[in-house]
């Protein structure tokens, strides 16, 4: 494909170098929320959960105690939930479709943006953004449809890395680093928090992909709770970075983008019974988890009222450092980030339930303010290697089409040849056609000829036997006889005739030989019937 060459005024050296313009705020964006309900994994258990069927689908969860519920849950009335959308029995790829396909528009488009599964434990939350082998989850399918998508983008350039940790106890470790060592928070010039020293992958191909995910997955620590034995007591986050270049003619500038997609599996959610004896490690766990999930919402609730007394800055005042995951999440609530909650809930577990659907209605009234994280400039050296990558495409294009002309121009030379060749022998057929009807009819001619002559001696001799009476008539024989072998030798110069006309040709020099045969047969039988004989 050849690409448009770049306008003539941007190659001129006083093209400004370096020239950048920050991403501007484009939308007030809610963070979205999404219920996905998991399936009865045992068929005696009774649902609490119920999901009405809606056009064009379903936003709403019903909640209601199922009957010959304890005393405690009998007086409470069934409740209504509407989100964004809500998924009962729903597949993997249903949940893509409506979470994954958005999330890769934005990053394509260079928003940042952000999904976290938050539910209690053995909710599906692993499931929804890992899944398994067969049934894979958000997290593979999103990573390929990136590396689709952008691989099909014309005239851009990309580089597409992964990094993974999880926040275990408030410390953060590096999943796809078997070190096993505590790595610093720091912030940067923008006040931005980031994990120092965390190892990011780049990957072009979904097997590097796979390979990581299967790193991390092993990597992360998990412990038994007395609800699943494989519940996992750490938030995972694995992120996605891609760098997009590319030119954009209408504007005359080399564009970079730099968006993220971050992808949170978070630890259960639910409460840490008091039965627990307070040393255990259990105890310790749900504490840390406690202590950040519950710092995530005093986090949103002070966003929401920020929102509502119409502070300048909402973000202002908000207690994000007080855990690692809120400090570390800080863009992702409040911030620049399309944010999606996917609120993972058991169909069979009321309060559970009840407090994650809570905690999704309250996450569904934060505004994050979104803007493309877009750079354009100038860059001479960009420039010069596209347009010389453009011109060396454009020559091997042009050499391209120069073979393909000589070896059409061969073509036609062939083509008039084979012509040529084709007329010469049609000729040569006409030709020869007319020689052997020439050379027919010349025998025919011949042979009419010769046939009546013997024919009439052949009445003589037949009147001179039947009058064998005199010395004369022996004498008149014996004359014809001799005459007899004169015509037989004239039918044999006919033949040498018709031989000399046909020489260059075996096809005459077999019919030759036939007609020969053919006539010294009938010389020496000089029968009227060989007249028969075909030639
Ligand atoms: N939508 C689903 N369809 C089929 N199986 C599911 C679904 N959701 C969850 N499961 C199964 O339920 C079990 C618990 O799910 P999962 O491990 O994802 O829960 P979790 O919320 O991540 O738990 P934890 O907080 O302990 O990590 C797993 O065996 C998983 O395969």
């Amino acid at each position: 494909m050849v690409r448009k060459l770049y306008p003539p005024e941007i190659r001129g050296a006083s093209v400004p170098i370096g020239e950048a313009t920050e991403g501007t705020v484009e939308n007030q964006s809610n963070i979205k929320v999404v219920v996905r309900v998991r399936p009865c994994l045992e068929s005696s258990q009774d649902l609490i959960v119920s999901i009405p069927p809606a056009i064009p689908f379903p936003r709403e969860v019903i909640l209601e105690p199922k009957v010959g519920a304890s005393q405690a849950l009998r007086p409470r009335k069934a409740t209504r939930f509407t989100f964004n959308r809500s998924f009962i029995e729903a597949t993997q790829k249903d949940v893509f479709e409506y979470i994954g396909k958005e999330l890769v528009d934005n990053v394509l488009k260079g928003f940042n943006s952000c999904v976290l599964a938050y539910g209690q434990t053995g909710s599906g939350k692993t499931y929804t953004m890992i899944g398994t082998d067969e049934n894979p989850g958000l997290i593979p399918r999103v990573c390929n449809d990136v590396l689709n998508r952008v691989g099909q983008l014309e005239d851009t350039k990309y580089s597409m890395s992964l990094s993974f940790f999880e926040i275990y106890q408030e410390n953060v470790y590096d999943l796809l680093h078997d070190n096993n060592q505590i790595l610093k928070i720091r912030e940067g010039r923008d006040h931005m928090p980031f994990v120092d020293r965390l190892t990011k992958h780049t990957v072009k191909s979904m097997e590097e992909v796979n390979d990581l995910l299967r790193l991390g997955v092993s990597n992360r620590t998990t412990a038994s709770t007395r609800l699943n034995k494989q519940s996992s007591r750490s938030h995972s986050i694995l992120t996605l970075d891609l760098e997009q270049e590319r030119f954009e003619a209408a504007e005359n500038m080399v564009v970079t983008t730099n968006s993220s997609i971050r992808l949170v599996d978070l630890a259960g959610s639910e409460r840490i019974y008091e039965t627990e004896d307070p040393a255990s490690q259990r105890m310790k766990e749900g504490s840390h988890i406690n202590k950040s999930l519950t710092t995530l919402g005093r986090v949103m609730k002070i966003l929401v009222d920020n929102l509502g007394s119409h502070r300048k800055d909402p973000m202002l005042g908000v207690p994000y450092r007080e855990s690692i995951l809120t400090w570390l999440m800080k863009d992702n609530f409040g911030g620049n980030s399309k944010t999606t909650m996917v609120a993972c809930v058991s169909p069979n577990d009321f309060e559970e339930t009840l407090s994650t659907l809570r905690f999704a209605g309250l996450t569904s009234k934060i505004e994050n303010n979104v803007k493309r994280n877009r750079k354009s400039h100038v860059d001479m050296d960009i420039l010069i290697r596209r347009y010389q990558e453009e011109r060396e495409e454009l020559l091997s294009q042009l050499e391209k089409m120069s073979a393909a002309k000589i070896d059409q121009e061969k073509g036609a030379e062939g083509s008039e040849r084979r012509l040529t060749k084709l007329e010469n022998y049609i000729q040569w057929q006409d030709e020869y056609i007319d020689r052997v009807n020439f050379t027919n009819r010349v025998k025919l001619h011949h042979m009419q000829k010769s046939m009546a002559q013997q024919t009439e001696k052949n009445h003589e001799l037949e009147w001179l036997a039947l009058n064998l009476s005199s010395k004369a008539s022996i004498e008149k024989l014996e004359d014809v006889c001799i005459e007899d072998d004169h015509g037989i030798q004239k039918l044999g110069a006919l033949v040498k005739e018709l031989h000399d006309l046909n020489i260059l040709d075996p096809l005459y020099e077999l019919e030759r030989e036939t007609m020969q045969g053919s006539a010294v047969k009938y010389a020496q039988s000089g029968s009227e019937d060989d007249n028969e004989i075909a030639f």
